[in-house]
């Protein structure tokens, strides 16, 4: 059962229990995001993740052709971040399939997950990076669904947000880490708390900043705190072209 939650994240991972499998076959092969990330930081490129994202509980909304977004993305992201999740990001199953047809770098299945019927659709549509947040998961769960996703040689991308959530990860062997500024509970945003937490993460974990990055400069803060890519949803689904300039 995952942790004890309110609100809206309790609506959330109460609907991600319910969500149906997908049980369609894989047309893709795994495309490994940290040796992506690794490459792109051996040719000095900025590594952005670019996030299609329809909606937000922070008041976010955008339009938007996933297939146009994704082929344009592809030529300068790291990797693409697909929100599978449908009540409170208006995102879908289908979204990551049609993104996953047209693209041949990492895709980040990014959901609420909490069940291994979750990875097994992301697996089958396509997704190579599955999103878990510590937030919602008891320790035991994470490190379960940690070595899930590895069984299927996906990555995890386990998400904190304080020093707590950080100690959890490392416990549970997490090599990819999403620092959100983001606080999910009460939705503020804190860049000053992630860049102390960000350096405050071993080196040999590949560190991703999430959530309110909107400049280059911003970037180039996160990168002298340690980071060594950047997750960026609403400001790229507003003007995709920036993305030339971030990386
Ligand atoms: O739109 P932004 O501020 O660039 O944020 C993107 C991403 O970090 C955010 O969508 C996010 C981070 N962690 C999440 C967990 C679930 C859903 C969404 C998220």
């Amino acid at each position: 059962m995952p942790r004890y939650l309110q609100g809206w994240l309790k609506d959330v991972v109460e609907n991600s229990m319910k969500r149906g499998y997908i049980s369609t076959e894989r047309r893709r092969p795994i495309y490994n995001i940290i040796e992506r990330i690794m490459e792109f930081q051996r040719n000095n490129i900025n590594s952005i993740i670019a996030e299609f994202k329809r909606n937000s509980p922070s008041g976010f909304s955008a339009e938007g052709d996933p297939v146009a977004y994704a082929k344009f993305m592809r030529n300068y992201a790291v990797g693409i971040s697909v929100l599978t999740e449908e009540k409170f990001f208006k995102g879908s199953y289908d979204l990551l399939r049609s993104i996953a047809d047209v693209v041949d770098i990492p895709i980040l299945m990014k959901d609420f997950v909490v069940s291994e019927s979750q990875v097994d659709s992301g697996y089958n549509l396509g997704a190579d990076f599955v999103l878990l947040i510590v937030r919602v998961l008891t320790e035991r769960e994470l490190e379960g669904l940690i070595e899930y996703v590895r069984s299927f040689k996906m990555e995890a991308l386990v998400e904190v947000h304080d020093k707590d959530d950080l100690d959890i990860a490392l416990r549970c062997g997490a090599k990819l880490i999403g620092f959100n500024s983001r606080n999910l509970v009460t939705l503020e945003i804190d860049h000053d708390k992630q860049r102390e937490l960000i350096a405050s993460a071993p080196k040999d974990v590949i560190k991703v900043a999430e959530s309110g990055i909107q400049s280059r400069d911003q970037i180039l803060e996160l990168k002298k705190a340690g980071a060594d890519a950047f997750l960026i949803g609403s400001f790229l689904m507003r003007e995709p072209e920036k993305i030339k300039e971030f990386i």
